[in-house]
């Protein structure tokens, strides 16, 4: 019997995965994926799989009518495909995370009556997960009050860097993997106002990115602490008093974990508006603030510095939830 792991296409929903299966070392683990996206550069050489499996398959939604029916009939025989896959090891349950790379399977899954578990990363529910959700004999969401786990899976280092913010000393600026255009104009526009009032810059730029961010710094000659991505974002979210962010789900629940509050500025072209809808959970609980990428306002933000964090650092400390992958793992065992 074997615990089948699917779906993927980029860093965000693979992300689960690589937490969950680290839980599940115990088990025989299969991942299936697609050819299409970062699923092989993932797993293809992962020894944590007994087996892995690419099929080729493809988005839907952003296609013409002749594209959709080429990537329906490439999903339906991918289906086919699945279902064998899935005898053949004695699937006991299939865990998906959603996006393309996870229809073959999950269908599959729904097809043989195998329990289908799905991990929906997003306050917005993606267009499988949506369409998969009433057959799902799990569906976890931490943005959802009826999800069994509540917890987001991230690392228990930024819970461990925990602490209570009140006032702004240090300000980290997060343009998530890729960097975000609007949130380096915005840095470099708010720099002066910053050094005059002694607080600390952490600009996290994007790779593309860095040389012209850095350059406008040293012609204002203001020092800040310039990257284009970094593996030690921990301690950067340790260190910060304030974020000002993009609201992909990893980066809005590392920064809840470590309690920092946050002005979310989400990416305007996120599938179904998803960003918006995630920072949008933690401000209708007061936890956080937000402002769409055309309405940015400096001096709105300019006054963020002058607030009394504690509260906001408090309530977030308050609702996160811990150890979501460990959850997330058991779940899977006990099904
Ligand atoms: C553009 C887009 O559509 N992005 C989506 C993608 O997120 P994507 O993977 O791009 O973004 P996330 O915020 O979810 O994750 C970024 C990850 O990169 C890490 N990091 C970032 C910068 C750095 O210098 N070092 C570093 O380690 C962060 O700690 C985080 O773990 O999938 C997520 C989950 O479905 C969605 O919520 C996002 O909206």
């Amino acid at each position: 019997m074997s615990i089948v792991m699917t779906g993927g296409g980029t860093g965000g929903h693979l992300a689960i995965i690589k937490a969950v299966k680290e839980h599940l070392k115990e088990e025989e683990l299969i991942y299936i994926g697609s050819t299409k996206g970062q699923d092989k550069q993932w797993f293809e050489e992962d020894s944590d799989f007994a087996y892995t499996y690419f099929f080729e398959t493809r988005g839907v939604v952003n296609q013409g009518s002749l594209g959709k029916v080429k990537s329906l009939f490439m999903m339906f025989k991918a289906t086919i495909q699945a279902i064998k896959l899935l005898r053949k090891h004695k699937a006991k349950v299939v865990f998906s995370v959603g996006g393309f790379s996870a229809a073959a399977t999950a269908f599959a899954a729904r097809i043989l009556r195998i329990p289908l578990v799905i991990h929906e990363q997003n306050a917005a529910l993606g267009s499988l997960n949506k369409l998969l959700k009433p057959h799902a004999t799990a569906f976890i969401s931490s943005y959802l009050e009826e999800s069994p786990i509540k917890a987001y899976p991230i690392k228990q280092i930024f819970f461990d860097n925990a602490r209570i913010r009140d006032k702004v000393g240090t300000i980290i600026f997060l343009g998530g993997s890729q960097g975000a255009k609007a949130i380096n104009t915005l840095a470099l526009e708010l720099a002066p106002q910053l050094k005059e009032r002694g607080i600390n810059i952490i600009h996290q730029a994007g790779q593309n990115n860095i040389d012209e961010v850095q350059k406008v710094y040293d012609e204002l000659g203001i020092e800040a602490d310039v990257f284009g991505f970094t593996t030690k974002l921990a301690d950067y979210m340790k260190e910060a008093d304030l974020a000002i962010a993009r609201s992909g789900a990893s980066t809005l629940w590392e920064l809840s974990a470590t309690a920092l509050p946050a002005l979310y500025i989400p990416y305007p072209h996120a599938a179904s508006d998803h960003q918006f809808y995630n920072a949008q959970f933690l401000v209708e609980k007061n936890l956080a603030w937000i402002m769409r990428e055309d309405e940015i306002e400096t001096g709105k933000v300019l006054a963020l510095l002058d607030e009394d964090l504690s509260e906001k650092s408090r309530g977030l400390m308050e609702i996160v939830e811990k150890n979501g992958s460990e959850k997330i793992a058991a779940l899977l065992t006990q099904i």
